[in-house]
């Protein structure tokens, strides 16, 4: 089942020369985790505004195309032209590359309760879930905290529980770690994975790790020009690497690796991961 799907879906910001998005066509569907790469300036931040309806509602231009989703609860769908943002958010959770432009309150708990009063939700139902987002998130015990005081990883982790609150369906991440260091990457992409694996949510992730994206994606959609140049499951777009290399996207070292020793008949298969490579390497 497809919780969204994308068709024909063009836009130009106000002003723009140019369009940002041309014709893509896509679906998400329940339950998968899809991995967007692709270079600067592809219009993967762009796509990600479209799934909520940020863009046309609150960012507008020339739209033209479909975004429909598709509730799993309720069966219901919704055009993201005639739905606003608010009910939209329900079922499409958007978290963006900065946590600090989503952070506004004075402690975690508040930042968390705060979309669930506007929800009009009784006290109990708030308690409920904010409990149980402190818990997923790891921010359990940090419920006073100033949020700018936090760590770049727990300021992420709670911008992604404050959306997470909301219980969506589907969580679009649009490099929610490109600000952070190793650490903060890891324990924000290790609550990723656990949202996807233990509570079901389906996940569409753009992340310039293409190393994460391979491993754990699975199906990937690479962008490059407003347009989906490439679209498969991460094995099918490893194959690609030449395209991938000449669209300015970093390779993993195990992918750059295997590539050269594949190309030269030394290997058979195409290695996504060290662990991967490592055993490639030892059937020599
Ligand atoms: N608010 C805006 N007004 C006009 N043009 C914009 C606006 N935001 C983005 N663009 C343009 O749209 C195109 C796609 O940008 P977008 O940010 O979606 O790409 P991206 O793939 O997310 O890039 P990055 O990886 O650098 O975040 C770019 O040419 C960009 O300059």
């Amino acid at each position: 089942m497809n919780v969204i799907t994308v068709e024909n879906l063009s836009f130009r910001y106000r002003r723009a020369k140019e369009y940002s998005l041309r014709d893509v066509s896509f679906e998400v569907r329940r339950g998968e985790l899809l991995g967007i790469i692709g270079p600067s300036g592809s219009g993967k931040s762009t796509l990600c505004l479209t799934l909520n309806g940020i863009i046309p509602h609150s960012i507008r231009g020339d739209f033209s195309g479909e975004v429909i989703v598709r509730d799993p609860g309720t069966g219901e769908e919704y055009n993201t032209i005639e739905t606003p943002v608010a009910k939209l958010s329900t079922v499409v959770g958007l978290v963006l590359q900065n946590p600090e432009s989503q952070l506004f309150s004075m402690t975690v708990e508040e930042e968390i309760a705060f979309g669930l009063e506007n929800l009009g939700l009784d006290r109990n139902e708030i308690m409920r879930r904010l409990r149980w987002v402190l818990e997923v998130s790891g921010l359990k015990g940090l419920e006073k905290e100033f949020p700018p005081n936090l760590s770049g990883g727990q300021k992420q982790r709670l911008a992604i529980a404050a959306v997470l609150a909301m219980k969506p369906s589907v969580l679009v991440l649009d490099e929610p770690t490109s600000q952070l260091d190793p650490l903060g990457r890891n324990e924000v992409l290790g609550l990723v994975l656990l949202l996807r694996k233990e509570h079901g949510i389906t996940v569409v992730l753009v992340e310039h790790h293409t190393d994460y994206i391979l491993r754990f994606a699975d199906r990937i959609i690479v962008m490059d020009k407003g347009s989906i140049v490439l679209e498969g499951k991460p094995r099918e777009i490893a194959e690609e690497a030449e395209t991938l290399r000449r669209l300015g996207i970093n390779l993993p070292p195990s992918l750059e690796i295997s590539y050269e020793l594949k190309k030269r008949g030394l290997i058979s298969r195409l290695a996504l991961t060290e662990e991967e490579l490592l055993s490639g390497i030892r059937s020599l």
